[in-house]
Protein backbone atom coordinates (compact mmCIF):
# COMPACT_ATOMS: atom_id res chain seq x y z
CA UNK A 1 0.00 0.00 0.00
CA UNK A 2 1.34 2.90 -1.21
CA UNK A 3 0.89 6.31 0.64
CA UNK A 4 -0.71 9.22 -0.97
CA UNK A 5 0.63 13.07 -0.75
CA UNK A 6 -2.86 13.79 0.79
CA UNK A 7 -2.38 11.22 3.26
CA UNK A 8 0.79 12.21 4.35
CA UNK A 9 -0.48 15.74 4.50
CA UNK A 10 -3.27 14.49 6.69
CA UNK A 11 -0.26 12.62 9.24
CA UNK A 12 1.73 15.98 9.42
CA UNK A 13 -1.78 18.01 10.16
CA UNK A 14 -1.92 15.65 13.66
CA UNK A 15 2.10 16.31 13.92
CA UNK A 16 1.12 19.86 14.08
CA UNK A 17 -0.75 19.66 17.12
CA UNK A 18 2.08 18.77 19.34
CA UNK A 19 3.73 22.02 18.31
CA UNK A 20 6.43 23.54 21.07
CA UNK A 21 5.42 27.42 19.87
CA UNK A 22 4.94 29.33 23.12
CA UNK A 23 7.51 31.96 21.65
CA UNK A 24 6.56 32.57 17.60
CA UNK A 25 2.70 30.67 18.09
CA UNK A 26 3.58 29.62 14.58
CA UNK A 27 2.50 25.66 14.86
CA UNK A 28 4.36 23.40 11.82
CA UNK A 29 4.04 19.55 11.21
CA UNK A 30 5.68 17.27 9.16
CA UNK A 31 5.68 13.84 7.81
CA UNK A 32 8.16 11.75 6.29
CA UNK A 33 8.07 8.72 4.31
CA UNK A 34 10.97 6.28 3.61
CA UNK A 35 10.90 4.31 0.27
CA UNK A 36 10.11 1.34 2.53
CA UNK A 37 7.02 2.29 3.56
CA UNK A 38 7.23 3.72 7.05
CA UNK A 39 6.10 7.43 8.19
CA UNK A 40 8.58 9.14 10.75
CA UNK A 41 6.28 12.78 12.14
CA UNK A 42 7.84 16.07 13.72
CA UNK A 43 6.57 19.26 14.77
CA UNK A 44 8.56 22.27 15.30
CA UNK A 45 9.73 22.76 19.32
CA UNK A 46 11.00 26.13 20.14
CA UNK A 47 12.96 27.39 23.18
CA UNK A 48 13.33 29.92 25.64
CA UNK A 49 16.70 30.75 23.71
CA UNK A 50 15.21 31.17 20.82
CA UNK A 51 17.65 30.43 18.05
CA UNK A 52 17.18 26.71 19.35
CA UNK A 53 13.96 25.84 17.84
CA UNK A 54 14.33 22.93 16.02
CA UNK A 55 11.61 23.20 12.70
CA UNK A 56 9.09 20.10 12.25
CA UNK A 57 10.82 18.82 9.36
CA UNK A 58 14.23 18.45 11.08
CA UNK A 59 12.55 17.19 13.92
CA UNK A 60 11.21 13.91 11.42
CA UNK A 61 14.45 13.88 9.88
CA UNK A 62 16.37 13.45 13.21
CA UNK A 63 14.15 11.02 14.35
CA UNK A 64 13.98 8.54 11.18
CA UNK A 65 18.07 8.85 11.05
CA UNK A 66 18.05 7.80 14.40
CA UNK A 67 15.93 5.15 14.22
CA UNK A 68 18.09 3.83 11.59
CA UNK A 69 15.96 5.09 8.22
CA UNK A 70 18.19 7.00 5.68
CA UNK A 71 16.08 6.16 2.64
CA UNK A 72 13.11 8.59 1.80
CA UNK A 73 10.52 9.48 -0.93
CA UNK A 74 8.63 12.25 0.48
CA UNK A 75 8.06 14.99 2.91
CA UNK A 76 4.92 17.22 3.83
CA UNK A 77 4.98 20.09 5.87
CA UNK A 78 2.05 21.94 6.87
CA UNK A 79 1.54 25.34 8.67
CA UNK A 80 -1.25 27.92 8.83
CA UNK A 81 -0.08 29.64 5.98
CA UNK A 82 -2.06 31.45 3.34
CA UNK A 83 -0.13 29.43 0.13
CA UNK A 84 2.25 26.69 0.79
CA UNK A 85 4.46 26.19 3.98
CA UNK A 86 7.76 26.19 2.48
CA UNK A 87 10.79 24.98 4.28
CA UNK A 88 13.21 26.67 5.58
CA UNK A 89 16.90 27.02 3.86
CA UNK A 90 18.53 25.21 6.93
CA UNK A 91 15.71 22.07 6.55
CA UNK A 92 16.56 22.53 2.62
CA UNK A 93 19.87 21.37 3.29
CA UNK A 94 19.47 18.87 5.89
CA UNK A 95 17.24 17.17 3.57
CA UNK A 96 19.95 17.85 0.82
CA UNK A 97 21.70 15.67 2.33
CA UNK A 98 19.84 12.33 1.79
CA UNK A 99 18.84 13.02 -2.03
CA UNK A 100 17.99 15.85 -3.95
CA UNK A 101 15.12 13.73 -5.41
CA UNK A 102 13.04 13.89 -2.00
CA UNK A 103 9.56 15.12 -2.89
CA UNK A 104 8.38 17.98 -0.87
CA UNK A 105 4.65 18.09 -0.31
CA UNK A 106 4.32 21.71 1.05
CA UNK A 107 0.34 22.34 2.31
CA UNK A 108 -1.52 24.81 3.88
CA UNK A 109 -4.90 24.25 6.76
CA UNK A 110 -7.51 23.56 4.00
CA UNK A 111 -5.60 21.16 2.67
CA UNK A 112 -3.95 22.50 -0.26
CA UNK A 113 -0.69 21.63 -1.21
CA UNK A 114 2.42 21.90 -4.25
CA UNK A 115 4.88 19.53 -4.35
CA UNK A 116 8.47 20.02 -5.53
CA UNK A 117 11.65 18.27 -5.48
CA UNK A 118 14.57 18.89 -3.29
CA UNK A 119 16.97 19.07 -5.75
CA UNK A 120 14.75 22.80 -6.85
CA UNK A 121 14.02 23.93 -3.36
CA UNK A 122 17.87 24.47 -3.33
CA UNK A 123 19.78 24.35 -6.54
CA UNK A 124 23.03 23.12 -7.16
CA UNK A 125 23.22 22.21 -3.33
CA UNK A 126 26.53 21.07 -1.22
CA UNK A 127 25.85 17.48 -0.66
CA UNK A 128 28.04 14.34 0.37
CA UNK A 129 29.52 13.95 -3.22
CA UNK A 130 30.95 16.98 -2.71
CA UNK A 131 33.34 15.94 -0.41
CA UNK A 132 34.36 12.14 -2.12
O1 LIG B 1 9.10 25.29 7.30
C1 LIG B 1 9.15 25.72 8.46
C2 LIG B 1 9.19 27.08 8.78
C3 LIG B 1 9.24 27.45 10.12
N1 LIG B 1 9.25 26.50 11.09
C4 LIG B 1 9.23 26.91 12.50
C5 LIG B 1 10.49 27.44 13.10
C6 LIG B 1 9.92 28.29 14.24
O2 LIG B 1 9.60 27.45 15.36
C7 LIG B 1 8.61 28.82 13.69
C8 LIG B 1 8.68 30.25 13.15
O3 LIG B 1 9.72 30.38 12.24
O4 LIG B 1 8.26 27.92 12.67
C9 LIG B 1 9.19 25.16 10.80
O5 LIG B 1 9.14 24.31 11.70
N2 LIG B 1 9.19 24.81 9.49
ZN1 LIG C 1 13.45 24.62 8.82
Amino acid sequence: MTITAEKLIEMALIARDNAYTPYSKFKVGAALLTKDGKVFSGCNVENASYGLACCAERTAIFKAVSEGHRDFDAIAVVADVPEYCSPCGACRQVLAEFGGKIQVHMGNLKGQYRTSKVEDLLPGFFGPKDLE
